[in-house]
């Protein structure tokens, strides 16, 4: 097998980030086989409506038979439940990862069934939408991405090699880190984000009921983006806040203090302050742009013609 390539790919779970997946392996030319697994009949005959993959089953266990890879993409409240279930199917040297938004929990509920002989090398790829499902993914998703790996203790180091080479086929860029501390940058970069846009949106709606106004209606493109991400997937979510409370509850509490600091200046009419805050805030946002991490809207935030850098 050449760098990123496996004679055969498990899917396990085929929605936003599995079918990416599959897509861009087929598109890559990255494995001689694919077999894809969902719990769900509905959902496994549209993979195959799709041509997702070379082969379609509802047992994972089935699926995993012979695999060289394994890619766990289901939420991450079910990955333990399918490390056990695959795990006395799994052949001796395949390598098992994951996709999941939380690492820490994701470890602790599948490391205790992987076998001796098959390498677990824990995976999380920094891509995605708020959409969900086999229709919602595509073979670019992961392109310029990161993708973090959080090995456990002894792994080896030509598996680790292989799977980083794979993410590098799909595109990605690969970085490791440690697992609870991918836990904390996810909780600020990504977690936390969700969390304050579906509270944001609740408020908003529950503001109808006191204003006895539309206000929904009356939302612009400010709104529009800022809640973008609150038409994610309810169950990945439950599972993310449940998954990585810990790092997400000390998340909540700094941003909390920031805001409070924040409603003080507002309060006091601290004019020189909010302009600092808003001024630094602003500076961060457009090197998040120009570091290129952004690709959903590229001219999104930069200086316009008459605006000062
Ligand atoms: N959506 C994103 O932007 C994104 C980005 C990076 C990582 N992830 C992670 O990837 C994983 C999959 O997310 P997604 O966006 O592809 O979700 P999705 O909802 O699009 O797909 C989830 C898949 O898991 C299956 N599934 C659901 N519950 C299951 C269960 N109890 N047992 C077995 N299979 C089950 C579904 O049938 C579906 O095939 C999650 O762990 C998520 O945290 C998501
Ligand atoms: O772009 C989006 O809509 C996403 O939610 C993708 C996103 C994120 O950036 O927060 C969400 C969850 C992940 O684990 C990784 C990436």
């Amino acid at each position: 097998m050449t760098d990123g390539h496996f004679d055969k790919i498990a899917l396990i779970g085929i929605g936003l980030i599995g079918s990416s997946i599959a897509r861009a392996v087929k598109l890559k030319g990255l494995a001689k086989s694919v077999v894809i697994s969902s719990r769900s009949q509905e959902t496994l005959d549209r993979a195959r409506e799709l041509d997702l993959g070379t082969d379609y089953v509802l047992d994972a266990g089935e699926a995993v038979e012979g695999a060289d890879l394994v890619i766990v993409s289901v939420p991450v409240g079910a990955s333990g439940k399918v490390a056990e279930a695959i795990a006395p199917h799994l052949k001796q040297g395949a390598i098992v990862t994951d996709v999941g938004s939380t690492k820490a929990s994701v470890v602790a509920q599948m490391l205790p069934h992987i076998p001796k002989g098959v390498h677990f090398i824990p995976g999380h790829p920094l891509a995605g939408t708020e959409h969900s499902g086999p229709d919602a993914g595509f073979a670019e998703l992961f392109q310029g991405r990161w993708c973090i790996l959080t090995p456990v203790h002894g792994t080896d180091k030509d598996a680790k090699r292989k799977l980083a080479a794979f993410w590098e086929a799909l595109g990605s860029k690969v970085d490791e880190m440690d697992m609870e501390h991918h836990d904390k940058v996810l909780a600020i970069v990504s977690h936390l984000p969700h969390i304050i846009a579906y509270n944001i949106v609740g408020t908003a709606d529950d503001l109808e009921t006191v204003t006895e106004s539309e206000v929904i209606k009356y939302s612009a493109s400010g709104f529009r983006d800022f809640t973008r991400l609150a038409a994610s997937d309810p169950t990945m979510w439950r599972d993310v806040c449940l998954h990585n409370k810990d790092a997400i509850l000390e998340m909540l509490a700094r941003f909390s203090e920031d805001l409070a600091y924040l409603q003080r200046a507002i309060r006091w009419g601290d004019g020189e302050k909010l302009f600092d805050l808003f001024t630094r805030t602003r500076a961060i946002r457009r090197s998040i742009i120009d570091a290129g991490q952004d690709t959903s809207a590229p001219n999104f935030g930069r200086p316009g013609p008459d605006e000062k850098a």
